[in-house]
């Protein structure tokens, strides 16, 4: 019998054909540990990577970029009027930009700065199961962390599965596209939620895989604007299939690092056909 067309795979194609002949310029407001393997990531799918921070510039630069990424990573007080001054920018000019809510429950600090953020309207936010379910709580009714179930540092301590009820609610209250990294990658508006079953967890032992997602996806809304959630969808599916045959090269996490970028690089139609695995979840 026939397969039934892969028309996931198909629209990861066609994002990812975009993004390599529009090459979008995208500004990335990082932590220090993911700026490297975030512009190169950028760089090998196709996209422009600007990792400009200054609060001087931003006037001058942000209204020209095709998307933003905030990412709170590596955070301090001075960086944040920088970070919202550019999320600002970008929702009042109609620039896409995604939100990385890194590690947001290591701090009161870290929390309300993502909660000001949130306010200010990003179109996507990316984080991993811990990361969108301490968000989504403190969105929906501001309760006080429970640190027991929190994580303390930058890595889950959910299945990404297990966020799925978190991030339909952040996204209701954000109006932002939700996706959550993990074993099975999910995207949600808050109606909708698809899985992408790609990507191997060899990733996890890399640092900042997670922050360089974030950027793939602003990457790929910028070429389509009006379809942040199809567009979300396709980075982690394309970011999961990069990582699968990454993996068939590599022999360790440094390894799959450089072969990662390499996979990214020369991916082509045929194979996100046949490697794309997307589900509606529910
Ligand atoms: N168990 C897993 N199986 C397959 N892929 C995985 C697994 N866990 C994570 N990944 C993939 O690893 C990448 C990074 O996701 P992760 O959830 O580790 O992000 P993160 O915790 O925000 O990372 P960082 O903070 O280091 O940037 C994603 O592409 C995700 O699909
Ligand atoms: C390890 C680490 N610490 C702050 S940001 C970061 C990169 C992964 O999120
Ligand atoms: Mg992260």
């Amino acid at each position: 019998m026939e397969e039934p067309p892969n028309e996931w795979g198909k629209k990861a194609w066609e994002h990812l054909s975009l993004v390599r002949t529009h090459s979008p310029l995208i500004q990335c407001i990082t932590n220090f540990v993911s700026m490297d393997l975030m512009a190169n990531t950028l760089l090998s799918a196709g996209a422009s990577p600007a990792m400009l921070y200054s609060a001087e510039e931003l006037h001058h630069f942000t209204p020209r970029v095709s998307a933003l990424t905030v990412n709170i990573g590596t955070l301090t007080p001075s960086w944040l009027p920088a970070m919202n001054t550019a999320a600002q920018l970008c929702s009042s000019l109609s620039i896409p930009w995604v939100l990385d809510p890194v590690a947001v429950s290591a701090s009161p600090f870290r929390l309300n700065a993502c909660l000001e953020l949130v306010r200010l309207r990003p179109n996507v936010i990316r984080g991993n199961a811990s990361e969108i379910i301490a968000l989504s709580l403190a969105s929906s009714t501001q309760p006080a962390l429970n640190h027991d179930a929190a994580p303390k540092g930058v890595d889950s301590v959910h299945e990404s599965m297990d966020a799925i009820e978190a991030a339909k609610l952040l996204a209701q209250t954000s109006g932002a596209v939700v996706a959550v990294s993990g074993a099975t990658d999910i995207v949600t508006d808050g109606n909708r939620v698809f899985g992408a079953h790609n990507g191997v967890a060899m990733m996890q032992k890399i640092t900042a895989t997670g922050c360089s997602l974030t950027a793939l996806i602003a990457a790929f809304v910028a070429v389509d604007k009006s379809h942040a959630l199809d567009a979300a969808m396709s980075a982690l599916a394309v970011f999961g299939v990069a990582g699968e045959l990454g993996m068939k090269m590599a022999k360790g996490p440094a390894s799959l690092r450089l072969h990662l970028i390499d996979a990214l690089y020369g991916l082509d139609e045929a194979a996100l056909l046949s490697h794309v695995n997307v589900t509606t979840l529910c």
